[in-house]
C-alpha cells in the first residue's frame, strides 16, 4: 500500500499581483503527492488534472513530479484528477476533488487574510498482487 496525498491550497491574492486579470482574487494548487513529500513516480506514470473548461487548456497531463497545477481564479468548482500507473495492469484511478477558496467558518473568513486554505485528502493506493 502506498500513502499519497490529493488536494488543493488556496490563498487570496491582491489585483497587483495579478494585474493581467484584475477579477482572479486567489492563486491556487491543486496536487497529488506523498504523504512525507516523498517521489511517487515510482508508481505513478501520469498524473491528468481536468479544471473548468474556461481554463486554457483545461486538461493537464502531468508525467513527472510536481503532480500538482497551479492558477489563479475567482471561484470554486470540482476538478477531476487521473492518476495511472507504471504499472499498466493497475487500472487508473479517478478522484475528484472540490476547489475550496474561502474556509468554511463565517468566522475564519473574517480572519483569513493572507492564510492560505489548505483542503487534503489523506488516501492509500492498493496494488493487485502480481499473478
Ligand atoms: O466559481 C465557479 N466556477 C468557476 C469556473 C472557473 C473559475 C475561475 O476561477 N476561472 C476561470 C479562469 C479564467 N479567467 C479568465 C479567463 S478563464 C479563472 S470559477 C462556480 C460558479 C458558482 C460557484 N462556483
Amino acid at each position: 500500500m502506498v500513502p499519497f496525498i490529493y488536494g488543493s491550497t488556496a490563498t487570496p491574492i491582491s489585483k497587483k499581483d495579478n494585474p493581467s486579470d484584475p477579477s482572479h482574487t486567489h492563486k491556487w494548487s491543486v496536487y497529488v503527492r506523498g504523504v512525507n513529500g516523498e517521489d511517487l513516480s515510482f508508481c505513478i506514470k501520469r498524473v491528468t488534472i481536468k479544471l473548468h473548461e474556461s481554463f486554457a487548456v483545461p486538461t493537464r497531463v502531468i508525467e513527472s513530479p510536481p503532480f500538482e497545477v497551479t492558477e489563479t481564479g475567482w471561484g470554486e468548482f470540482e476538478i477531476m484528477i487521473k492518476i495511472s500507473f507504471v504499472d499498466s495492469n493497475e487500472r487508473p484511478v479517478t478522484l475528484y476533488h472540490q476547489l475550496q477558496l474561502y474556509p468554511k467558518d463565517e468566522a475564519a473568513i473574517q480572519a483569513q487574510g493572507k492564510k492560505p486554505v489548505i483542503i487534503n485528502h489523506y488516501e492509500e493506493l492498493v496494488f493487485n498482487e502480481p499473478t
